[in-house]
């Protein structure tokens, strides 16, 4: 079931066209991602998806076509900008954020959850970067909704913050909440997304899992080893994921595409001969996103 369906998306801020043609559909259960450099219309598109902005023109539907109070019960938003007073307490903030639902979620339980269990009576202003982000998080969490857009989560975490806080979404989802993450880290596109719409200057280059963006847009990957065994260049030639096979001395270089080392290996073993010193050139997201974009993504 598509739990969110955005079409033909254009929001233009005076002279700033932010988002210029945004389609892309969020099946329910999934944790997708929306990545993409700074500046490249991301907050705009899931604020006009959580109905904080209006589009200019372009279709969204949340769960069928909720809007209103309807739409604000069952999505839980995360936004970059969401900072709260320096004063206020944990257990308060949670509190006043679940007075805004009809029914909210037990939030000492999900304190607990995002390991803030000790930190009831903290002011805000006194929690760490990362506990700041865990407490964002629950407050998204707060309504039991069933779509959690998700901004710029772990940026300005440590690795070790930010990892727990991936464990923490892949948990969340587990439950059965559908997650919008937007983020512009590699790594967590790749570790957390079942799928991925990549933005650049405000439109769509390309939806599709990771490994699908990696093997659709990086083509070549790149293998290389040394045969033991009577090798016969035609036996991997007569693959559809292999491009080229080319002779260096003793070793063998293999170009392809797709599952090119599970389909090489498996070839190699029905012909009796053992790739000695395996070497993968394996392209990753950001190969994908250079290929797609013409441009490194910035960290
Ligand atoms: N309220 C606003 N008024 C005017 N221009 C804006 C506003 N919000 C965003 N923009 C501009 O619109 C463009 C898209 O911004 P947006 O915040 O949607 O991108 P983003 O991909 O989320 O970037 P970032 O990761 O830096 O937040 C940028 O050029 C930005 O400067």
């Amino acid at each position: 079931m598509k739990v969110i369906e955005v079409s033909n998306l254009r929001k233009r801020y005076r002279d700033q066209l932010a988002v210029d043609d945004v389609s892309f559909t969020v099946e329910e259960g999934e944790i997708f991602g929306v990545l993409g450099p700074n500046g490249a219309g991301k907050t705009t598109t899931v604020e006009c998806v959580a109905g904080l902005r209006t589009p200019d023109s372009g279709t969204v539907r949340v769960l069928g076509g909720l809007d209103g109070a309807e739409l604000k019960e069952r999505l839980g938003v995360q936004l970059q900008s969401s900072a709260l007073p320096a004063k206020i307490k944990v257990w308060e903030a949670l509190d006043l954020y679940a007075s805004f639902y009809r029914a909210p979620a037990d939030w000492g339980a999900l304190l607990e959850r995002v390991g803030l269990g000790d930190k009831r009576d903290t002011f805000y202003g006194k929690l760490s970067g990362g506990q700041q982000q865990r407490l964002s998080i629950a407050l998204a969490l707060v309504g039991a909704p069933r779509v959690a857009i998700l901004d710029e989560l772990t940026t300005g975490l440590d690795p070790q913050a930010r990892r727990d806080t991936w464990e923490l979404i892949e948990q969340v989802r587990a439950d059965g909440v559908t997650i919008v993450l937007v983020t512009h880290f590699m790594e967590e596109a790749e570790r957390l997304c079942d799928r991925l719409a990549v933005i650049d200057a405000g439109r769509v280059v390309a939806v599709d899992s990771p490994s699908g963006l990696v093997s659709r847009a990086a083509a070549h990957q790149r293998l290389r080893f040394r045969p033991i065994g009577a090798f016969d260049g035609a036996v991997l030639d007569a693959l559809p994921e292999v491009t080229e096979v080319s002779r260096e001395g003793g070793r063998i270089e293999v170009t392809g595409t797709g599952d090119l080392l599970v389909a090489v290996t498996t070839a190699l073993a029905s012909a009796g001969v053992v790739p000695a010193d395996l070497r993968v050139e394996q392209a990753t997201l950001d190969d994908a996103f250079l290929a797609l974009t013409g441009k490194k993504i910035s960290e």
